[in-house]
């Protein structure tokens, strides 16, 4: 058995989210004071590659405040006492018994695929490039697939898995933009194989993993006690995703560069004195490590961002949400125990240190509620 938590948002909504921990293999504050402070000193600039003039962060902000918006939007009509699952868009899966079974589907994908961090969409969004038909995959297919994100999004699900995710954006306040994003970021990634700057590193982390960060919020909820803003605990969720993605990154840029890609901000590397080629040669020498000790530390700020939103979240996805954070934060730790050697070593969380995880999260979810 790998797992050996297996965490489930909402009881019933059994699952467009899942959080599974242990497997076996895994190796009110605004914007501005926060995740404009993590790039800074390294390199915010305004380099877009969405062909626009604002800066990836401002782009990504944009999007927050809708969300939060539609937060709001929810609880004005909760006040009125509108019914929301009456008005549910999704009249296709009025079917409990199929619905049931929808969900059920989506959970066993999960229990196969999932490591850390699972969202059924996510997974088969992200399969399209990375997959076993990815070579086939075209800017067209990833359109096909975008036209059915819309259709779920208004009650036409074309199968099981977009039937159990179009209930749940139905009954909750989910916007579309996230997961357009996400798509987005595929179509990133099928052209793109340099970064030369952080900012348009971020704006990748964003598409691919702090999307996934803001449609999870929605649908786990924040604490009706918070006097956090909306949008400073979207901005946690965001900067959980994007800490998970350069933890990810950092991890696996010898696998990465024998694929002929280096998720690396070009300038930094330059101003540490690296090339592209001794990324290739993959040898660990005193230049790398310093670079890497850079990217680490800014690794690790966008946990600490992450931390700090998470005693604002529903009592019950606190704990789930900081196991995975310190979970996936100890890659970070074991990248440093291999000497920087992320070319052939591969960085993983051992057993043990899992398991000890759990109550610590356990415990600090604790102290924070009491
Ligand atoms: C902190 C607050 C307020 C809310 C939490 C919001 C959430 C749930 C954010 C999570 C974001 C997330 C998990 C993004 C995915 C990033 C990522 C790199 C996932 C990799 O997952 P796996 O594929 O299981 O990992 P491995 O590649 O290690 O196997």
């Amino acid at each position: 058995m790998s797992s050996v938590v297996h965490w489930i948002v909402s009881p019933n909504e059994s699952l467009s989210c899942v959080v599974r921990f242990m497997n076996k293999n895994v190796g009110n504050k605004k914007r501005g004071s926060s995740i404009l402070n993590f790039s800074s000193g390294i390199s915010v600039l305004s380099t877009d590659i969405v062909n626009s003039s604002r800066s990836s962060e401002e782009r990504v902000y944009e999007v927050i405040l809708k969300q939060a918006a539609l937060v709001g939007e929810q609880k004005i009509m909760k006040r009125g006492s509108v019914d929301l699952l009456k008005h549910s868009k999704a009249d296709a899966m009025t079917n409990p018994t199929l619905l049931n079974e929808a969900y059920d589907r989506c959970g066993e994908v999960c229990a196969e695929y999932a490591k850390t961090f699972y969202l059924v969409w996510c997974r088969r969004t992200d399969e399209l490039v990375d997959g076993p038909n990815a070579s086939h995959i075209t800017p067209m297919a990833l359109d096909r697939w975008e036209q059915r994100l819309v259709d779920l999004f208004e009650g036409r699900p074309y199968d099981m898995y977009d039937a159990a995710l179009s209930d749940t954006v139905s009954k909750y306040p989910v916007d579309i933009q996230p997961f357009k994003d996400m798509i987005d970021g595929m179509r990133l990634d099928l052209k793109k194989s340099r970064y030369k700057s952080f900012d348009e590193l971020y704006l990748y982390c964003y598409y691919v993993a702090g999307t996934v960060g803001l449609m999870s919020v929605p649908v786990m909820g924040i604490a009706p006690d918070s006097k956090a803003s909306t949008e400073s605990v979207y901005n946690s969720a965001l900067a959980l995703g994007i800490a998970n993605q350069l933890t990810n990154i950092l991890r696996d840029v010898g696998e990465d560069a024998r694929r002929g890609r280096i998720y690396l901000p070009q300038d930094e590397l330059q101003r540490a004195g690296l090339t592209e080629e001794d990324i290739f040669r993959g040898q660990v020498t005193e230049k790398w490590r310093a670079f890497m000790r850079g990217q680490i530390k800014r690794a690790r700020m966008f946990f600490a961002e992450a931390e700090k939103g998470v005693a604002e979240l529903n009592g019950a996805s606190r704990w789930p949400v900081l196991a995975s954070l310190l979970l996936y934060q100890q890659i970070l730790d074991s990248i440093e125990a291999n000497d920087y050697n992320n070319f052939t070593k591969r960085a993983y969380v051992g057993k043990a240190k899992k398991l000890l995880s759990l109550p610590m999260a356990y415990a600090r979810t604790l102290m924070r509620s009491s």
